[in-house]
């Protein structure tokens, strides 16, 4: 059996739960070969982002370069891009390189409110990456901040900004809904054709930090290994359950989700 490999491009959160540390943990747990490019570093941790330092362009580059000629991937997922310079680097390798499965997490503002993507960054997300994607994975502000939508709260909401992102050029969309309140947490995928709802319980807990990066790299993972996408989106969300219902209690804030707690269910 040949090994599947994943990339991640995303920022570094020195605190582990989220970001590069939190996508190489998941790829490991879900059986692929996890290589990383680092787009900024951050002072972070489970109460909060303390400094950013961004990559220059041309690093960003370096890297995919040194990985993409060499060790290639089957899969690639973007978290924080920081700003429309990164952004078209980012965009122009994927497409040198012809990258397959590409996931794009629309990181932009982390828990505590630190900006990790520019205001002036947004259009250039939705001009260079949006039509490479093959999932984009917006939470409601963040799908807010893409479509213009003023608000989206209710379902047919969520169903109108899929829509709008599908028809700029993402081959599939989910909304998730971990920001909405109610008992439930439901995502919504929308592959152009039908709407798919993944619910799973919400938890009552603080220790939220990383959920995204984690959900947008189970996709991943899952892409790699050959799944469709409609099998890794729902691997993603029993994968980020476990994770968030099995909280490891630690830091003095919003702390990390368990990466081990879907495997251990497995077993
Ligand atoms: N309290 C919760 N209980 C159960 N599932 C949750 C909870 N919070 C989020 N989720 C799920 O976690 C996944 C990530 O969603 P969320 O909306 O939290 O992403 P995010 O805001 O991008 O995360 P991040 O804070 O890392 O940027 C989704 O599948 C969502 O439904
Ligand atoms: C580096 C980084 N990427 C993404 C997020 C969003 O959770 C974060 N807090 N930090």
């Amino acid at each position: 059996m040949s090994i599947k490999k994943a990339l991640t491009v995303a920022g570094s959160d020195s605190g582990g739960g989220a970001g590069i540390q939190a996508d190489l943990k998941t790829f490991q747990e879900l059986g692929v070969y996890g290589m990383s490019v680092l787009t900024a570093l951050t002072a972070q941790n489970t109460t909060g982002v303390y400094g950013v330092h961004p990559v220059p362009p041309e690093f960003v580059a370096q890297q995919m370069d040194a990985v993409l000629s060499d060790l290639g991937t089957n899969a690639v997922k973007t978290g924080m891009l920081f700003d429309s310079a990164i952004i078209e680097t980012v965009a122009r390798k994927l497409k040198e390189y012809g990258v397959p499965n590409y996931v794009l997490d629309p990181v932009m503002v982390a828990k505590g409110g630190a900006p990790l993507l520019l205001q002036e960054a947004v259009d250039a997300m939705k001009e260079h990456l949006l039509p490479l994607a093959m999932v984009v994975t917006p939470n409601l502000p963040e799908a807010e901040l893409l479509t213009g939508m003023e608000k989206i709260e209710t379902h047919e909401q969520m169903r109108e900004a899929a829509r709008i992102l599908h028809e700029w050029g993402a081959q599939n969309v989910v909304i998730k809904g971990g920001h909405s309140t109610g008992d439930f947490a439901t995502d919504l995928l929308y592959d152009g054709r039908e709407f798919v709802e993944l619910s799973a319980a919400r938890f009552h807990t603080e220790h939220t930090h990383g959920t995204g990066c984690t959900f947008a790299a189970a996709i991943t993972a899952g892409l790699a290994s050959g799944k469709t996408v409609r099998e890794a989106v729902e691997q993603a969300k029993q994968f980020i359950t476990a994770a968030i219902s099995h909280p490891l209690g630690i830091g003095h804030g919003h702390g990390p989700t368990n990466h081990w707690a879907y495997r251990a269910k497995e077993r």
